[in-house]
């Protein structure tokens, strides 16, 4: 094939891979069988094998990495990653509600989401491409796993617009992934992990990515870092639709709830179908929704005030 022809085809099936990886992995909805994706893979790895020179840097052939890494780096973050207060019962639910009327009245509602009991994570992305990645550390300071997270397929290395963004989120390790790890390390005599989010922690810090990339991790986004409004938006609900329509995975369970009881029946709700669930979460995350609340509530010098995440009671460990 000509030079030209190559470096045309080349274009075409990364633009073609990334939108497959999206359906498939992000969406949870495969445009094409796994034949043809895996062909399609084949190709652009043999072109690129011949032709180095054609390798995008965001290729989909370049999400596992060479050889281990001595340690990580460590990676301060632009916009400190704040924690959330808890509420353990009804009534800290209320009397945080109340606090929220008082300093704004009641033109006020909240956006419900299952709390992913996983690893929270950063991710930077400079013109729509994945450049570092980052576990959340203390808050300000994480560790740099970058190369490690670029083995999660449900991760974009890509953005459908070309934005400069920090996003937030969790990694973790699905119930049945942690199940299956789990008898593969007794059947090898190793030391097996106590929960799925201890497994996804274990396996966001391994130096070597191939072990990382073997684990089946997978991610729910949840957040911007920094001014929100800078991107046109002006509530949480909005900030989750846009994420998904930059191309990442956020939990489809958000809901808007717009009293206090509203959350509770959410609450009830998941309380019940938490089981049933293909991943561990450890509570409900109540947020205020529009931004300009959210303003005026501000944070304590840990966490908003304008969020609080309620926590379920202890369940035993999966045995
Ligand atoms: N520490 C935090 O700020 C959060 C932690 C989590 C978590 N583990 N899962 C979901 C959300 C969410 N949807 O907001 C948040 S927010």
């Amino acid at each position: 094939m000509k030079d030209k022809d190559l470096e045309k085809r080349v274009a075409e099936l990364n633009k073609l891979l990334h939108e497959y990886a999206h359906a498939y992995y992000v969406l949870d909805n495969p445009l094409v069988p796994d034949a043809v994706y895996d062909q399609l893979m084949q190709e652009l790895m043999a072109i690129e094998k011949e032709h180095p020179e054609l390798i995008y840097p965001d290729s989909p052939t370049q999400r596992v990495g060479g050889k281990p890494l001595e340690g990580f780096n460590k990676v301060t973050h632009r916009y400190p990653m704040l924690s959330l207060s808890n509420a353990f019962n009804e009534e800290d639910l209320r009397d945080f509600d109340r606090k929220i009327r008082q300093a704004i009245g009641d033109k006020y509602n909240y956006v419900c989401e299952l709390k992913i009991d996983g690893l929270a994570i950063s991710l930077r992305y400079e013109n729509g491409i994945f450049v570092q990645g980052a576990t959340r550390g203390d808050g300000t300071v994480g560790e740099d796993i970058t190369v490690n997270l670029k083995t999660i397929k449900d991760i974009p290395l890509r953005l459908k617009e070309p934005v400069t963004i920090e996003v937030r989120g969790e990694a973790y390790m699905p119930k049945r992934s942690f199940l299956e790890l789990n008898m593969e390390r007794e059947e090898n005599g190793e030391d097996l992990f106590a929960n799925p989010r201890n497994a996804a922690a274990g396996s966001l810090r391994q130096l070597d990515s191939k072990i990382t990339a073997s684990r089946n991790l997978a991610t729910f986004i949840y957040g911007i870092g920094g001014d929100g409004e800078a991107y046109g938006i002006d509530s949480h609900a909005e900030m989750l639709d846009y994420l998904e329509s930059l191309g990442f995975r956020v939990n489809k369970e958000r809901t808007l709830c717009e009293t206090i009881d509203d959350v509770l029946a959410f609450i009830k709700k998941w309380t019940t179908e938490r089981p049933n669930l293909p991943y561990e979460i450890d509570g409900i995350v109540v947020k205020v929704n529009r931004f300009a609340h959210q303003e005026e509530l501000g944070t304590t010098v840990k966490s908003p005030r304008w969020a609080i995440a309620y926590k379920f009671p202890a369940e035993e460990a999966i045995t």
